[in-house]
């Protein structure tokens, strides 16, 4: 039998510039490896989510950033896990984006997103996304 834990609260940020947004590749070996998502993780106890943020952007691609919205949090359960992630749409601040530990990093356009391969959660985020890009835009080639 499996067994399905809740891992709890996963923060990503939709960083934005230049009207695309940064996506990051996960390495080989790590849940849900290769997969193209947001920066971010776990949200550690007594962390609130922008600290999370905060500190993982830091970890991670070593970039300050100013958080601009937060959207819709979406419950997810994979096989073997569930969380819940909590996406926030953000400018960088201070720094230039460094892959770290990810495989890769790319800006794109929300027009080329469905050509990259997404873990599952985070499908609700990108077709809400998409909603507020048409709506401040009237064009979904373009990020604001
Ligand atoms: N960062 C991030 N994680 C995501 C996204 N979509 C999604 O399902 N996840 C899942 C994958 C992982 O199970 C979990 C976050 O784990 P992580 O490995 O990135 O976080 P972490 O740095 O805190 O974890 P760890 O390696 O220190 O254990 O959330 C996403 O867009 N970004």
């Amino acid at each position: 039998m499996t067994t399905s834990f809740h891992i709890g609260d996963v923060v990503c940020a939709i960083i934005e510039c230049d009207g695309k947004f940064l996506i990051a590749r996960r390495p080989k070996g790590k849940h849900l490896a290769r997969k193209w998502e947001f920066p971010g993780g776990k949200v550690e106890a007594g962390e609130s989510e922008a600290e999370a943020l905060e500190r993982e952007l830091l970890e991670e691609l070593d970039v300050r950033v100013e958080i601009v919205e937060r959207l819709t949090p979406v419950e997810h359960s994979y096989p073997d896990r569930s969380l819940r992630l909590i996406a926030y749409r953000c400018r960088i601040a201070a720094g230039v984006p460094d892959a770290g530990e990810h495989e890769e990093l790319r800006w794109i356009g929300i027009d080329k997103a469905s050509e990259y391969d997404f873990p599952e959660a985070d499908l609700p985020i990108l077709a809400e996304y998409r909603m507020k890009i048409v709506a401040a835009t009237g064009d979904p080639q373009k990020t604001v």
